[in-house]
C-alpha cells in the first residue's frame, strides 16, 4: 500500500528584501492499494505534480510521512523497483540518442540482469501493443502514441507495485488517449499494480479511476469513489462535475 500521512510542502520564494516560503501542499493524506487507480484531479497550479514528485521520492515533504508497504519512500533502496512513473512529455522522457531497446531496459540496468533477454524486451513491446521490431527504432521515428507506449513499457519493465501517471495522456489526441487508457487498464489487472493518475481531465479520470481525490490550492477537497461521483459534496467538486460528459 502507498500511504501519505499529514504531508506539507513549501518552496522558497525570493521577495524584494527577504526570502519567504510558499506553501504548495497542506496536510495531504491518502492511501492507494495495489490494483487500485486513484485519481488526483485539480486545476493547473493546484500542486498535483508537486505531490507526484513527493510520491516517487524525488523530493521530500516539509513534514509528514510517505510509505510504500510500510517503508519510507524517501529511502531509495526501499522504493527501487516498486515505483515507476510516466510523465506527460513522452518526447523529453526518452533520451533521443537511445534506441527503444535501450530506453525500455534503462531502469533494469541496476539489476544484475545479464540474462535480460530479447524475449523479455519483445514481451514488453507486445504488451504495450508494439511489434518487437520497434526495439531498433529511435524516438524521432515514433508517433506520440507510440512514444508513450514505449514509456509505459519502460515503466512496467521492473514490474512495479505502483505507477505514477502524471498527465500521461494529456498530450495525445483523443482517440489515442482512449487507446492508452484501455492499455493502462489491461496492464493494471495483468500486473495487479496501483496507479496514481494525476490529471486535470475529469472525463479521463472517470474512465480509469476507482476513486478520485479532488484537489484545490494544495488541499484535498474531497475523496470519492468514481461510482459515487454524482454525490460529491464540496462546491468545487460540483463545479468540476458540471463539465463532465460521460464516455
Ligand atoms: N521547484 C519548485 N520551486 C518553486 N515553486 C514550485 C516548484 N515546483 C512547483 N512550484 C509551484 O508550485 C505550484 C504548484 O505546481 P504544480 O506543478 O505542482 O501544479 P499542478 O497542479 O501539477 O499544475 P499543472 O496541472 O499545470 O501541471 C505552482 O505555483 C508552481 O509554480
Amino acid at each position: 500500500m502507498l500511504k501519505v500521512e499529514n504531508v506539507d510542502k513549501s518552496y522558497k520564494t525570493h521577495g524584494f528584501l527577504k526570502q519567504h516560503r510558499r506553501k504548495i501542499l497542506t496536510n495531504i493524506n491518502l492511501e492507494c492499494q495495489r490494483g487500485e487507480c486513484l485519481g488526483i484531479i485539480g486545476e493547473s497550479g493546484s500542486g498535483k505534480s508537486t505531490l507526484g514528485r513527493l510520491l516517487i521520492g524525488i523530493e521530500q515533504p516539509d513534514c509528514g510521512v510517505i510509505t510504500i508497504h510500510g517503508k519510507q519512500i524517501r529511502d531509495r533502496k526501499q522504493r527501487k523497483g516498486h515505483v515507476s512513473v510516466v510523465f506527460q512529455d513522452y518526447r523529453s522522457s526518452i533520451n533521443p540518442f537511445y534506441s527503444v531497446e535501450k530506453a525500455i531496459l534503462e531502469p533494469l540496468r541496476d539489476y544484475k540482469m545479464k540474462e535480460i533477454s530479447d524475449e523479455l524486451l519483445d514481451r514488453l513491446l507486445l504488451q504495450v501493443g508494439l511489434s518487437p521490431d520497434y526495439k531498433y527504432k529511435y524516438p524521432y521515428e515514433l508517433s506520440g502514441g507510440e512514444a508513450q507506449r514505449v514509456c509505459i513499457a519502460r515503466a512496467i519493465a521492473t514490474e512495479p507495485t505502483f505507477i505514477l501517471l502524471d498527465e500521461a495522456i494529456s498530450s495525445l489526441d483523443v482517440s489515442v488517449q482512449l487507446q492508452i487508457l484501455d492499455l493502462l487498464k489491461t496492464l493494471k489487472s495483468e500486473y495487479n499494480m496501483g496507479y496514481i493518475f494525476i490529471t486535470h481531465d475529469l472525463q479521463a479520470a472517470a474512465y480509469i479511476c476507482d476513486r478520485m481525490m479532488i484537489f484545490k490550492d494544495g488541499q484535498v477537497q474531497e475523496t470519492i469513489a468514481t461510482k459515487n461521483l454524482p454525490n460529491v459534496q464540496s462546491s468545487y467538486a460540483r463545479k468540476l462535475l458540471q463539465n463532465l460528459i460521460t464516455f
